[in-house]
């Protein structure tokens, strides 16, 4: 496995590799890796000849009173999980690297970024397509691989591939989740033994959502109010938001129809956790 630090360089192996023929799949994440993480690279694995995962905690994402700074980064633990996993180059630049004191460009997605997560964090979406559409210009890949627990980040990028021509493939990957439902993430190390036994609620109420609609009920602010009054029950918690929207146009619904995404972030502690689910009926 290579490391590679600069984009000069990245850009130099990508062009020697594409005129080999070889495919390239990309898997974009921050690092601190987990089974989310790794089921990307083995699902890019299985459909490229060649993976390459960036590694890059991306400070334009974040606000002002963000975790940037405490954001858990171990790149030595990172590339010995990656190396396990068989990935052939991991793209590690510096912030200066990617962002030279003369950078001034900013990609924007509009509307679908009005609520949900780009409501709570300002400029968080702009941050994502930036760095995302700089890396896919970087690594110039055939397919690239994001999770669907980030979904809304999905179909941001989704929006921006086919708003800007890119001939990039995004594949969506279902969300890994530990043995107690609490689904995978970098910031679960954030929580406190306590905090871990709370967290478990947001997939608890996402699992309460689907059992109601199951049973009929179509009324977006009664299942909202369900699941409301089960995560607040639990110590710890505090709500951000909890959305229902169509899966294909991401508009905001008032009663369940079609393919709907159930979404909610969820403060425990002073832990911002999201999670989701995909229902149908
Ligand atoms: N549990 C998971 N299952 C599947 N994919 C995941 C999971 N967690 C993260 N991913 C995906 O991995 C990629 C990189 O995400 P990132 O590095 O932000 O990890 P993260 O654990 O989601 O971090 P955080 O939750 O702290 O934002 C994204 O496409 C994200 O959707
Ligand atoms: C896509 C991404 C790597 C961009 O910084 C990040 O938002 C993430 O890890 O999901
Ligand atoms: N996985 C999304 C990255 C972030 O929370 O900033």
């Amino acid at each position: 496995m290579v490391v590679v630090e600069k984009i000069q360089e990245m850009k130099d192996i990508v062009k020697k590799l594409k005129k080999e023929g070889k495919t390239i799949g990309f898997v974009p994440t921050m690092g601190y890796l987990h089974e989310g993480h790794l089921s990307l690279v083995r699902k890019s694995k299985s459909e490229n000849d060649i993976t390459v995962m960036s590694i890059f905690v991306n400070p334009i994402q974040f606000g002002p009173n963000e975790d940037y700074d405490r954001y858990p980064r171990d790149f030595e633990r990172d590339k010995n999980l990656a190396e396990k996993e068989g990935l052939d180059y991991v793209f590690y630049p510096s912030v200066k690297e990617m962002y030279p004191d003369d950078f001034k460009t900013v990609v924007s997605v509009k509307n679908i970024t009005d609520i949900m997560c780009g409501k709570s964090r300002p400029g968080h979406f702009d941050g994502v397509a930036t760095v995302v559409l700089k890396l896919f210009n970087i690594v110039n890949p055939d397919r690239a691989y994001f999770g669907q627990k980030d979904a809304q980040q999905l179909a941001v990028i989704k929006q921006m591939v086919k708003d800007l021509n890119l001939d990039i493939e995004i594949v969506p990957c279902p969300i890994v989740r530990e043995e107690d439902g609490l689904a995978m993430s970098s910031r679960n190390v954030y929580l406190s033994d306590d905090e871990r036994k709370s967290a478990t609620v947001l997939y608890k109420s996402l699992n309460l959502a689907k059992d109601l609609i199951e049973k009929g009920e179509r009324d977006v602010l009664k299942l909202k109010k369900a699941m409301e009054d089960l995560i607040l029950k639990e110590k710890y918690t505090r709500i951000d938001y909890i959305e229902f929207v169509n899966y294909e146009t991401f508009e905001v619904i008032s009663e369940v129809k079609g393919k709907v995404l159930i979404a909610l972030a969820v403060f425990v502690g002073t832990t911002r956790l999201i999670d989701n689910m995909v229902v149908e009926v």
